[in-house]
Parts: structure tokens; sequence; C-alpha cells
């Protein structure tokens, strides 16, 4: 054969790249062993993790993941490993990936409440944005920077969740975080007996005030963040249903929330007091929150639900979610003048939070 008709032999990357394709697991060790470079991408920015992902052998995807790429890697589309998975209909790849989103965020977690720990009393997540000016504008709340707080499209949402705490009438009630108040409007239709909203933002306040929410049977306004206040929300409770939806804070604030809600309270000397119950009553009370994270990925998001299902199990909770779908959000228009989309899921996984029956039942034999 003249030199000229040989097929150009792939460089070490291009071979590691269709080796992962392929799903051949020990041709991606030995390409790493000889020196491939596990940081390559092709030209659409995908990465070994996605074309392993693509290929559904856990095997290979387990191999990239030792070698160091991270699970929520996204190529130049925005797409992340999970969803090429999910393109091949690969459900043993996709659970792979999860897992590993879980065990990767357990540890980042780990490293960071030690350093909490270090630094004590943490300064608020949202700071800024509880500083800074928010306008009503038509169907939306923004923040100074054109961050969608709070959108009409979320209405429908909000009427599950209200009558997922509060399923019938004469109830004691917690809501945090006002926003538009689509939430709270759902409640007061459900005839609660008692209606607590927390609300941080001076502007959203006055807006609460102007809107004479202050003046409805009822219902007591909190202001001011819900960290200062669980003494006075502990006052006025223990609650039949929570929801919390806040804007700016992280998955360790929803935790410390969680936390804040589901303990029985504490004595002066910080222990656990014995008298006290906690903010959501036993048996019956019921949890629920804004699902949100990681809504602009469907591998993110489907982590996030592990993990907070993780944390409520250990708190005495089991989770349920019913989905809803939200097709209908992924028009571009809806989004127009916001900064960044925060949601981008086809479905939407409704969190219905209750106290384990078994938990009960060993606490009552106790
Ligand atoms: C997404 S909106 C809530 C929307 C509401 N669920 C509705 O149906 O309209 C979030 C609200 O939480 C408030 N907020 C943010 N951080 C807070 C905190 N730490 N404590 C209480 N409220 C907070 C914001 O000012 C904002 O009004």
């Amino acid at each position: 054969m003249a030199e000229s008709e040989k097929t150009p032999e792939l460089g070490l990357e291009a071979q590691l790249l269709t080796a992962c394709y392929g799903g051949e697991n020990d041709k991606v060790k030995e390409l790493l062993k000889t020196g491939a470079n596990i940081w390559c991408t092709d030209e659409t920015g995908r990465s070994p993790l996605h074309f392993a992902a693509a290929s559904g052998d856990v095997p290979t995807i387990q191999t990239i993941l030792d070698a160091g790429i991270p699970w929520n890697v996204l190529d130049i589309g925005n797409y992340t490993a999970g969803d090429y998975a999910e393109q091949g209909e690969h459900t043993g790849a996709y659970e792979c990936l999860v897992e590993a989103g879980v065990r990767a965020e357990m540890i980042l977690r780990a490293l960071r409440e030690t350093k909490a720990e270090e630094n004590k009393k943490r300064e608020a997540s949202n700071k800024e944005y509880l500083e800074s000016k928010v306008e009503y504008s038509g169907d939306r709340l923004v923040d100074a920077e054109k961050n969608g707080v709070m959108m009409e499209w979320e209405r429908p949402l909000m009427i599950e969740h209200a009558k997922v705490i509060c399923s019938s009438p004469r109830k004691v009630v917690l809501n945090i975080g006002f926003g538009m108040g689509i939430i709270d409007e759902a409640l007061q239709d459900l005839k609660p007996n008692k209606h607590v909203i927390v609300e941080a933002h001076p502007d959203v306040y006055k807006h609460m005030v102007d809107e004479g929410w202050d003046k409805k049977p009822g219902v007591h306004i909190v202001f001011g963040r819900w960290q200062d206040k669980l003494d006075e929300i502990r006052s006025l409770g223990p609650y039949d249903g929570i929801f919390f939806d806040t804007f700016g804070e992280f998955y360790q604030d929803v935790d410390d929330f969680q936390k804040a809600i589901l303990s029985a309270g504490k004595e002066d000397d910080g222990t656990e007091s014995k008298e006290s119950e906690p903010i959501l009553k036993k048996p019956d009370g019921i949890y629920s929150f804004f699902n949100g994270l990681g809504g602009d990925h469907k591998l993110f998001q489907d982590v996030y639900c592990r993990i907070v299902a993780s944390d409520l199990s250990s708190l005495g909770v089991s989770i349920e979610f019913t989905t809803i779908s939200t097709d209908s959000v992924l028009d571009p228009e809806l989004w127009k003048g916001i900064k960044r989309p925060y949601w981008m899921l086809k479905q939407y996984n409704l969190p219905i939070c209750k106290w384990k029956q078994t938990q009960l039942n060993s606490a009552k034999n106790f």
C-alpha cells in the first residue's frame, strides 16, 4: 500500500474519546496509562465522560470519573453527561452519574462544614440581595440585577404546594418567603386558622403591608430573616404545614432550616429541650419546599433530590415527589428580560415530607 493510502493514525486523545464512545474500558485504561490527556474534548466541548455516558457502559464511566473528570462537567451546548446517558436510554449509566454526584457533593459538604465550624457564624448568603432594591413588574418580581426572584409561571406549582401543606381548613401554616404572595393567596383560599409569613426583604415587606396582608384575619407577618426569627416562629407554632421558598440562599440554608423545624427546641445551655416539640407538628405535620435546586440541569436536580431525601431521613422525615409538567416554561419568550432562566426542566418534582411512621412508633415505645 502506498504511504498516502494509509489511514492516518489518530492522536492519543482522539483514540481516548473513540474508546469511551465504544465503551471499551480496557482500552480507555490503557490509553490513560500511555499518557492520553483526560481533559481533552472534541470540537463541541464533549469530554471523555460525555462519550462514555453516550456508550452507556458503566465501567467506562467509572474509569473516567476515577481519572478525575467531575460528574457535572458541561459541553459547549450546556449538556451534562447525564443528558447523553438519557438520550441513549442508558438508565444504569444515568444512575451511576447521579450516585457520583451525590458522593462528590457529600464530600464537598463535609469539607465546607469543617470550615464553617472554624468560621462559626456564617454571613447571610443573600446579604447583597437583601440590601438592594427589588421591583414588581407585571408577571414577575426581579432583583436589581434582573434576576427572577419570583415569576407568575410558578402559580400552578404554588397552588399544589399550598394544597399539600394545608389539606383542610383550620390548619396552622407557616410560609417562609412572600415574593409575589402567590402561595399565600392559595393558602388563604384554603382557610387556615393561623397563617404565619416570614419575609426578610424591606421592599417586599412594604408591598405586603401596602396590599393589606397585615390586616388579614389570622395572618401574622414576621419581618426579618428566618434565621434571626426562629424563637418568634416557634412561639407562633407548632404548624400543621410548612413551606420554604427563599431567594439567593444555598442548599446549606435549606438544610439548616430543615434542622431548625424538625428538631426539638433548645434549652438555654444549647441542649435539646425535653418538653419542647419540633416546629413542624408531630405526627401529622407536612413540610414542603420550592424544589428549584439544580433547576437548570436534570442531572443536578436529581442529585439534589437524592441529597435532600437522605438529609431529611436522618431527621426522621420521609420524602415523596409528585411530578408536574413544566414543558411550557421552556419557551424562551417567557424568560425575556430575565438575566438567567432558573428553571429549564420538563418536569417539576414537588416534595411532600412527612414524619416517618416507624420513628413515631419507636418514639412511642420509648
Ligand atoms: C421566591 S420568593 C417566594 C415566592 C413565594 N413562594 C410566592 O408564592 O410568591 C422568595 C422570597 O423569600 C424572601 N427571602 C429571602 N431570604 C429570606 C430569608 N432568609 N428569610 C425570609 N425571607 C427571605 C425574598 O425576599 C423573597 O420575597
